[in-house]
């Protein structure tokens, strides 16, 4: 029996990947929480034929001291026995800020939530989308530690729409109408600069003028943004995130089950994952994006693919390095030295 969790659900992601995930063969329980509207969302999917069974959680609506054991009571229902949870919740940007400008709001609220994960699911695979990644997922690793069941391997920032994104501007550029016989690594973090394609490492290979690969590479690391500009105030890429963390998540859930070969860009906790030591040596980082392998214990191997950098994305690594260790110390700062 395999029970899935999204945190977050009724939320502009949270809603169609609560979908993804019903429609998908692999889950058998999906678990909805949110602060607001996730009863009615779980109602909806409930309606669809297919095997999840889907409930739904929601917080009080208040903040006293009855409210509060009601939203832990509902975080506990949610989260009992869970296998996967992924994690969107949080606020998305609007058009003039960076996802550095979340922080302020979300580092407290995946602190809440991993406080509860650590409670009531601690060996489950935690998958976090809310942003800013770079940060948010030391957060989470911290959060763990001090509860005391911190696993490396079972915590993953999600940077596949990063890759996706990759897969299908390739594809675009090349004229080609199928984006998905492309696997291209995408290392670094998840925001602007720290977003780091390797098209020398493209299968199958493509090659492309300095002129348009500038283009390319900065189309990636800011595709994001591209999103927000269109959506002109009303939030940040829901859809194609919604596919990415399905896509992301349907890996894990395989792995788990004994498949063989997968193989996904995620950002992890270097230390505590076979291989991740040369990583975090080369780069001078504990959190990198790589390629790892999946297996049923979660990230088995990071592959170390930035070895193999050309000249030209040695220098953009060089860059992403820099503002990772930034991005990377406001997270463990905000556990370790909160300010009073
Ligand atoms: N990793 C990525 O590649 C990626 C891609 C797109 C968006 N994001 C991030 O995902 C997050 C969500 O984006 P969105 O567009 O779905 O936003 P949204 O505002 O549409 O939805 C967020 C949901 O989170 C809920 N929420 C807020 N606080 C909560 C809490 N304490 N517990 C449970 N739920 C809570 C809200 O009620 C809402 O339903 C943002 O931080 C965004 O930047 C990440
Ligand atoms: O750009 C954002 O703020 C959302 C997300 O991180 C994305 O890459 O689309």
């Amino acid at each position: 029996m395999v029970k899935a969790v999204v945190l977050g659900a009724a939320g502009g992601i949270g809603q169609p990947l609560s979908l993804l995930c019903k429609m998908s063969p692999l889950i058998d329980v999906l678990s909805l929480f949110d602060v607001v509207n996730s009863p009615g969302v779980a109602t909806d999917l409930s309606h669809i034929a297919t095997k999840a069974h889907v409930e739904g959680f929601v917080a009080a609506k208040g903040d006293f001291k009855g409210e509060q054991q009601e939203t832990e009571d509902a975080k506990k229902a949610a989260l009992t026995g869970a296998d996967i949870v992924i994690i969107p919740a949080g606020v998305p940007r609007k058009p003039g800020m960076t996802r550095d400008d979340l922080f302020k709001i979300n580092a407290g609220i995946v602190k809440d939530l991993i406080t509860a994960v650590a409670k009531y699911s601690p060996k489950a695979f935690i998958l976090v989308i809310s942003n800013p990644v770079n940060s948010t997922v030391p957060i989470a690793a911290e959060v763990l530690k001090e509860a005391g069941v911190f696993d490396p391997q079972r915590l993953f920032g999600v940077t596949t729409l990063d890759v996706v994104r990759a897969e299908n501007f390739v594809a675009d550029l090349l004229g080609q109408k199928d984006s998905s016989k492309f696997n291209i690594p995408v290392v670094g973090g998840h925001s602007g600069n720290t977003i780091v394609p390797l098209f020398s490492q493209t299968q199958p290979p493509v090659d492309f003028p300095a002129d348009k690969l500038d283009g390319l590479v900065h189309r990636v690391q800011f595709g994001g943004d591209e999103v927000v500009k269109a959506k002109d105030g009303a939030g940040s890429a829901t859809l194609s995130m919604a596919y990415a963390g399905f896509r992301f998540a349907e890996a894990v859930l395989k792995a788990a089950k004994g498949e063989k070969g997968i193989v996904e860009p995620t950002f992890v906790y270097l230390p505590g994952v076979e291989g991740g030591d040369a990583i975090a040596k080369a780069t001078g980082t504990d959190y990198f994006a790589v390629p790892v392998e999946l297996g049923p214990n979660g990230a088995a191997k990071a592959i170390n693919i930035i070895s193999k950098a050309n000249d030209y994305e040695k220098k953009l690594l060089d860059e992403a390095i820099k503002a990772l260790k930034t991005n990377i110390d406001a997270g463990v700062n905000f556990i370790q030295k909160p300010s009073k």
